[in-house]
């Protein structure tokens, strides 16, 4: 776990090995602690020089290790040994020192680090703080500000930016490893008590409270509930204001009470859920590790609306040349002119250059003839997206990926309409496209391993968080935000407000509550989507009993809402009032209270209090229940699976982990409990019925979220 060796006759290299990361592992720091005791007591060493394996310095504690007790020796004394020793040690930092590797890398006496490396204590984005003394070093060596924005954010920095910080001594393009044994000979009898940093004095700013209180606010009003950055910002100020070893403990108790509190395991939970959902399977038996994708030059992007556009742009910027097509020419110009705005700002913001020579603006589908794969983004209209891909399959190479960025419809119905069925997929793009990380990879029936391989490993290099779903009806995301929806309705109905359901929903840390977020979506995409699934309209309406459709209970006031020209943010009215169309501060409206009383009063509903605990059961145990049968029916491959695309499509709080993590620390005997408790009041609400796979885990014990898994057998498994 690690190497040590004797090299230029007197330094000790010391090179961590534990692929991939050379993370602390119980026996990494065990192996450490024995090589420092070794060099620091053979005479022939001088000096010291710690590494990584496959250039890879360390990528901090190994997380798994968090889920249990504390084995082997504890980080914290292995360091303090490092940095009290009599001789000089250098860090040689390549790839990245992140978390307890930036924070070994503090007690090394010098730090040399590659061009390419990256530092940071991204400890705050797993729930939890620098605890290995980071917090109280790094700002005694570089100062509060830069100390705080560092360790509150998690953000990782160049080696550029840790030399201007004075995080390291040195930058180089060369061996990282050889240059560090070079300075370490160097550095043999120099004193070493200024490179102690715990030893350095704070240097504290006259405004503290000022810079300490700016920062508590900035990170509540972004992280609604979470606790780490707070604990980080009091951990900092330990450092200003407290001596080491005081410092210290004021860092180990915070880390106790973060390591207690439900929000760190939720976020280390996320942390293994990413990267456990790009692993995707098919019933064939084909996998991400064994099907090869196609690499991709140019693309295609039929529709330049919302979601065109910013798919252009996702592939442009990543060297994509793409040939984007619009329905007629002043939609076209319309388009080219928004996409290259979108391209130049990205640009500007990231300070490269805009790849508008990757773009081209066209009329014709036939222009479509040599690309390696297609995005449709047309309107949400199967026989409109039927004849396109007709369409397409005439004019493309057959080799040609087909793929259509629908937000619900049947990926194989699309599919069978061409002449290569196997090379149909969904890329199911979140608004706006270019921004938003998720993208949903739907595997039809006939989607062949090459084709799901090429889209999840596209989606990857456009920077998304891609997911394998199955091809039903909403796919995963929007299948559950269905029954989500129709409760925050019914809670109108029974006597909440928007504003109280908002309220509720933000302080579960939703960063917008349902009637905010619908507002700002629009409530007209919804209107058109219920008007041609035969839910409302002039004909329903009056063919079925109030308040039901299908035989199941309707909540029809959104309808109504929308029949007023009241379409959100931009016509200035929605569930909410605005100062002007465009506005995005949300009023309480009267005309809305109205609307509430007035419609219970004509069915004669007595509102009744409704407590916030109902309000989160509701909706939240409701949209758990189906991904339960989404889970049941062989549409996810995993919890996880749902679990991320509702953190990065929905914007799911992160530290309750995504809705299966969450029902499942909330316990799921509870939840079932609950459900069935609702489903009793509200017996016309399937979707309140708690489904059989539910049940099943609770008979079985109610395993932990990650072993679900092997209770879900399915009988026919999409994935
Ligand atoms: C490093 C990366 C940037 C690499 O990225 P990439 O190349 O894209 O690869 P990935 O796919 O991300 O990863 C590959 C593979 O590696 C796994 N992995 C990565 N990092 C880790 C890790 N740190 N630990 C374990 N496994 C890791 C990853 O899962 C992949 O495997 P797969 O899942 O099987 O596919 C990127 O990976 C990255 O960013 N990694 C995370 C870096 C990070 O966040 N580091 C910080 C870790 S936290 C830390 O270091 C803190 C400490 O050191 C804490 C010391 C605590 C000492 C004090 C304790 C006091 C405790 C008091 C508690 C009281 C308890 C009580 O009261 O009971
Ligand atoms: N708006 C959203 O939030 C999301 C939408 N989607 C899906 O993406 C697709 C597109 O949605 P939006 O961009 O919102 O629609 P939109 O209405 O903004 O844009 C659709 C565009 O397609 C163009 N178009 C129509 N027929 C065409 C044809 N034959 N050839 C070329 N262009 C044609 C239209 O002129 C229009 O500009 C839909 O399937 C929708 O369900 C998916 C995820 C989110």
């Amino acid at each position: 776990m690690a190497r040590y060796e004797l090299v230029k006759r007197s330094v000790a290299l010391i090179t961590l090995t534990n692929p991939p990361v050379n993370a602390l592992s119980s026996p990494v720091r065990h192996a450490i602690a024995k090589s420092m005791e070794r060099a620091l007591s053979d005479p022939k060493v001088t000096a010291v020089v710690i590494c990584g394996e496959n250039g890879r310095f360390c990528g901090g504690a190994d997380i798994r290790e968090f889920a249990g007790p504390l084995r082997g020796p504890p980080l914290i004394p292995v360091l303090d040994a490092i940095e009290a020793g009599r001789k000089p040690v250098v860090a040689a930092i390549e790839g990245v020192a992140l978390g307890g590797g930036f924070e070994l890398a503090l007690v090394c006496h010098y730090r040399i680090a590659h061009s390419k490396a990256r530092l940071g204590l991204p400890e705050v984005t797993l729930g939890i703080l620098p605890a290995a003394g980071g917090s109280q070093r790094l700002p005694r060596l570089i100062g509060i500000p830069a100390a705080l924005e560092l360790i509150t954010t998690g953000r990782h920095i160049s080696a550029q930016e840790a030399l201007k910080l004075g995080i390291v001594d040195q930058v180089t393009d060369q061996n990282a490893c050889e240059m560090a044994v070079e300075f370490a000979l160097k550095s043999v009898g120099k004193p070493l008590s200024s490179r102690r940093v715990s030893m350095l004095t704070t240097p504290c700013p006259p405004d503290l409270d000022a810079l300490l209180e700016a920062a508590t606010m900035q990170v509540k009003k972004k992280a609604r509930g979470v606790m780490a950055p707070l604990a980080c910002i009091q951990a900092v100020r330990a450092a200003a204001t407290m001596p080491f070893s005081k410092g210290m403990k004021r860092e180990s108790e915070l880390m106790t009470t973060l390591f207690n509190s439900g929000q760190a395991q939720a976020f280390q939970y996320c942390f293994f859920a990413q990267r456990t959902a790009g692993k995707w399977t098919l019933p064939s038996g084909a996998q991400w590790n064994n099907s090869k994708p196609r690499e991709i030059r140019s693309a295609a992007v039929i529709g330049l609306g919302t979601m065109g556009r910013g798919i252009v742009v996702s592939l442009a910027r990543v060297g994509i040349s793409v040939i984007a097509v619009e329905s007629e020419k002043k939609l076209l110009e319309n388009g080219r002119q928004m996409v290259i705005g979108m391209l130049e700002r990205d640009a500007k913001r990231r300070g490269v250059s805009a790849s508008l020579n990757l773009l081209n603006f066209t009329l014709s589908l036939q222009d479509l003839k040599d690309v390696d794969l297609v995005i449709e983004a047309v309107f949400e209209d199967m026989a409109l997206k039927k004849r396109v891909f007709q369409e397409l399959s005439k004019v493309c190479r057959p080799t040609t990926l087909l793929c259509t960025n629908t937000s619900g419809l049947d990926v194989d119905a699309l599919a069978g309409v061409t002449n290569r069925p196997h090379l149909v997929a969904g890329m199911h793009f979140f608004s706006p496209a270019h921004v938003m990380k998720l993208l949903e990879v739907v595997c039809g029936p006939r989607s062949s391993s090459e084709t799901i391989a090429t889209a999840m490993s596209l989606g990857k290099k456009m920077g998304k968080v891609s997911v394998a779903v199955g091809n039903c009806p909403g796919f995963v995301g929007n299948r559950m935000l269905k029954p989500y929806l129709d409760q925050a309705t019914f809670l109108l109905e029974e006597g909440a407000t928007p504003e109280q359901i908002d309220k509720a929903l933000e302080d579960f840390g939703f960063a917008m509550g349902v009637f905010r977020m619908s507002d700002l979506a629009g409530l007209d995409v919804g209107w058109r989507v219920r008007k041609e699934s035969g839910l409302t309209g002039p004909d329903v309406d009056s063919k079925n009993p109030p308040r039901r459709r299908q035989g199941h209970r309707y909540c029809p006031i959104p309808d109504m809402v929308c029949e007023q020209g009241r379409f959100g943010q931009k016509t200035g009215r929605g569930w909410y009032m605005y100062d002007k169309p465009g506005d995005t501060n949300a009023k309480p409206d009267p005309l809305i209270q109205n609307l509430l009383e007035t419609y219970r009063s004509r069915y004669g509903i007595q509102p009744r209090n409704i407590s916030d605990q109902e309000i989160i059961e509701r909706c939240l145990f409701v949209l758990a229940n189906e991904g339960f049968r989404i889970l049941e029916d062989g549409m996810a491959a995993r919890p996880e699976d749902i679990d991320v695309i509702y953190l990065f499509g929905y914007a799911f709080p992160r530290h309750r982990g995504g809705p299966m993590f969450y029902v499942s620390m909330v316990g799921l005997e509870r939840v079932l409990e609950r459900l069935e408790y609702y489903h009793q009041a509200h017996p016309d609400v399937p979707h309140l019925e708690p489904s059989a796979l539910l049940k099943k885990l609770v008979a079985c014990g109610s395993p932990p979220v990650q072993k679900w898994r092997e209770y879900i057998k399915t009988m026919h498994s999409h994935l």
